[in-house]
């Protein structure tokens, strides 16, 4: 491909994402696949340049822009050149085109976010593992990356190949970034506690609470979600995991399938659906994803299951909530509206890329009185 036709093949994707963040459609990277998929002519080095344009131009503009052309001329003015220069390159710019502004994210979630908001959030993340201590030990896998210091199963700096590895097919470690390991790391879970984990996904944190406990005990892994919770089967096999229980709940009428663990549980953890804002090293198109109604709809739903999981809480018990967002309407808000005299604040973290290297994450954890 030439340069301005990669510039062109940048703009069409960016135009597929932008919709997609309009109507809720695919992230951006599984767009950039799909388009590769039927363009077999473009080699590696051409995929290659032509995501890493997308991925810098999502990064640079932080409201959704209008389309991929003025996002393209906002992010990267010295690529004007290619414009209009024939064959598959961009049309020529219209003497009045608009061009999209560089900003960290929209001037809404910036008011929110305050002195959160900071550039780091929207760094590159690295690959950090987390030794699965039922299949290996941490000084076995130091070939893969350095030891995270507050991490004694944390490795970062993994190879970008790591999911084609022997070490990671055979379940000898998992790929985690180092925030969720210390969500899992506050939950204390250990051998023989009953354990709950209430928003379990396709169960990432399952799988080290599972790890914490040596596999014995009861660890419960629910979520509303069937094809999410359908993937952990698998993955809990591979990580030898197999005490997992996992129910499936009915959203509204969770308490349905959970009614005996009330006051049972010794550890509840509730990692919240949320708006992302700590994962922009990730997802940079979800700042173009977020509206206002959005995230009322999300903190509705946090404040129903962090009741919810306190619920489950057994006397002396504890119950870890977590969101990877640092949004203070999704962390301290949820925490100091939840109204449970009967749970006591023990702690809580905020959990950013530049202080912490990890994905930003609010947790918050509390002990039901005795
Ligand atoms: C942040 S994700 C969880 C990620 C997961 N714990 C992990 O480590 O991979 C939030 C999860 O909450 C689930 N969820 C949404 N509403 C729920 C509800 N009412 N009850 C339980 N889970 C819910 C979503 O399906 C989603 O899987």
């Amino acid at each position: 491909m030439t340069p301005a036709a990669r510039v062109q093949a940048a703009i069409e994707i960016l135009d597929l994402v932008i919709e997609a963040a309009r109507e809720g459609g695919a992230a951006a990277d599984v767009i950039v696949q799909r388009y590769f998929r039927s363009r077999r002519y473009a080699g590696s080095k051409d995929r290659r340049a032509v995501r890493d344009l997308v991925f810098d131009t999502i990064r640079a503009i932080g409201e959704r822009p209008e389309s991929g052309r003025a996002a393209i001329l906002g992010a990267k003015p010295e690529l004007e050149e290619w414009f209009g220069t024939g064959g598959h390159a961009p049309e020529p710019i219209a003497p009045a085109e608009g061009r999209a502004e560089t900003s960290l994210a929209p001037n809404w979630l910036l008011a929110k976010l305050g002195k959160r908001a900071d550039p780091a959030l929207l760094s590159r993340a690295g690959i950090d593992l987390r030794v699965n201590t039922l299949r290996a030990e941490r000084p076995q896998m130091l070939h893969l990356g350095q030891p995270i210091a507050d991490l004694p199963n944390g490795i970062a700096g993994a190879p970008e190949d790591i999911a084609a590895r022997p070490e990671y097919e055979d379940g000898r470690v998992e790929i985690q970034d180092a925030g969720s390991q210390r969500i899992v790391q506050m939950c204390g879970a250990a051998p023989g506690m009953t354990v709950v984990d209430l928003c379990a996904g396709a169960g990432g944190k399952t799988l080290a609470l599972a790890a914490d406990m040596a596999a014995e005990g009861r660890l419960i892994a629910a979520d509303t979600d069937r094809m999410r919770l359908g993937a952990l089967r698998p993955r809990a096999e591979r990580a030898g995991a197999t005490m997992i229980e996992s129910r499936l709940l009915d959203p509204q009428r969770e308490m349905e399938a959970l009614t005996d663990l009330a006051g049972a549980a010794d550890v509840v953890l509730v990692d919240a659906p949320c708006s992302g804002t700590g994962t922009w090293r990730r997802n940079p198109e979800a700042r173009w994803r977020l509206t206002p109604e959005r995230l009322q709809r999300l903190t509705r739903i946090q404040a129903q299951l962090i009741t919810l999981g306190a619920s489950l809480v057994r006397p002396g018990g504890s119950l870890v909530y977590a969101v990877c967002s640092l949004l203070p309407d999704e962390g301290d808000h949820i925490v100091s509206g939840f109204g449970d005299p009967q749970m006591r604040l023990t702690d809580t973290r905020l959990l950013t890329p530049q202080k912490d290297g990890s994905d930003g994450f609010f947790i918050a954890r509390f002990e039901r009185a005795c």
